[in-house]
């Protein structure tokens, strides 16, 4: 076989793709006007989670789950953008490893608007300018986002959806020679977590680290001048088209940050697979045991706990906490509700999401 002969077989089966992905669109139009005459939410994450497991479980081609995963997270995401173009905010800048978080659930063709604080994405979710809103939650090195985690608590939002993501960075530079670069430019925890590339790529040269507030910055600058370099996700290089010398050159490629995606008076019907948020005010947390008592509720409904995070209430010149508290299982489920009805007055649920490894 001719490579000429191969390409003309993928340019006739790429045509028999482009036919059939035109089909689907024109049924899940006809979904958006049904959804749209019911009122009906447009985004179901249980049913696009439900398509991949029934592809992936089927599949004995090339395509693994996640290739699959990649491909037709996309194919909803235009799907919805047909059904209901919605506006979808991120915490920017361009180019953050949010917008990076955002694009993988929501797709090229969402309308995006970076914004500049975690308060601002949950406010613009709030008053409906957006529909979602886009945050980082928790990094599997560094902890918790504090000031999100306790936005949940102040702010009346549904979690829709959790999104978790590798931090791979990239060495983006329009130099070809590391002896030519005078400035590298990142975050400093950038500089912190690719330490190892630092010292074995720059040993013996000159180039002075310069910390400055994200990494899109950073790409922003390293785009301004030839003898610069940045440390950047992926698409902040690509965004200001700053080439790639070196991917993945983070120390760590264990280093996974989870996103939330935040909606108002969001539901997901039960996928089989999920998470469920909630926010726990215990009455009366002074007195001894009463949080060993409510987690024991769990164990005893043979639920798993995933997280317990304690926030301070701010109530006063006291020492009291409120609880965020993660499960598995969806709230629509009889053991969950158990404990919802106990302690209906302390807890508000969050939402119960899809669970993403
Ligand atoms: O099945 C639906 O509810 C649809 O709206 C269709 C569809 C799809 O493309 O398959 C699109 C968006 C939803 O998030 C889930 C699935």
């Amino acid at each position: 076989m001719t490579l000429e002969s191969l390409r003309s077989e993928i340019d006739s089966l790429d045509d028999q793709l482009l036919t059939l992905l035109n089909q689907r669109m024109e049924l899940v139009r006809k979904v958006g006007e049904l959804k749209r005459s019911t009122n009906a939410v447009i985004y179901r994450p249980e049913r696009e989670k439900q398509i991949i497991d029934r592809l992936h479980n089927q599949n004995n081609g090339l395509m693994n789950r996640a290739a699959i995963e990649a491909i037709f997270l996309e194919i909803f995401a235009v799907s919805r953008n047909l059904e209901l173009p919605e506006r979808v905010a991120f915490l920017g800048p361009e180019g953050s490893f949010t917008h990076q978080a955002a694009e993988s659930r929501f797709g090229a063709m969402s309308n995006y608007v970076a914004l500049p604080t975690i308060r601002s994405v949950f406010e613009s979710v709030e008053t409906g300018r957006v529909r979602f809103g886009v945050i980082p939650i928790e990094n599997n090195q560094e902890g918790i986002v504090e000031e999100a985690i306790d936005l949940l608590l102040e702010k009346d939002l549904s979690i829709a959806a959790e999104v978790k993501i590798p931090v791979h960075f990239t060495f983006a530079t329009q130099s070809e020679n590391l002896a030519d670069i005078t400035h590298i430019y990142s975050k400093d925890i950038a500089f912190r977590q690719c330490s190892r590339f630092l010292s074995d790529s720059f040993d013996g040269l000159q180039a002075e680290m310069v910390p400055v507030e994200s990494t899109s910055k950073a790409a922003k600058l390293a785009a301004q001048h030839p003898h610069t370099a940045a440390i950047c996700s992926h698409i902040a290089a690509k965004l200001f088209d700053v080439p790639i010398l070196f991917d993945n050159i983070e120390d760590s490629d264990l280093n996974r940050t989870r996103f939330l995606i935040l909606a108002k008076d969001f539901k997901n019907q039960p996928s089989g697979n999920d998470k469920t948020s909630i926010i726990a005010k215990l009455a009366n947390t002074e007195s001894p045991g009463v949080l060993a008592k409510f987690l024991q509720e769990f164990d005893a409904q043979n639920i798993n706990l995933t997280k317990i995070e304690s926030r301070p209430l701010r109530d006063g010149a006291t020492f009291r906490y409120w609880f965020l508290i993660e499960c598995e299982g969806h709230v629509n489920e009889p053991h969950l509700q158990e404990i919802l009805k106990k302690h209906g007055a302390e807890v508000k649920v969050l939402g119960s999401y899809v669970q993403v490894e």
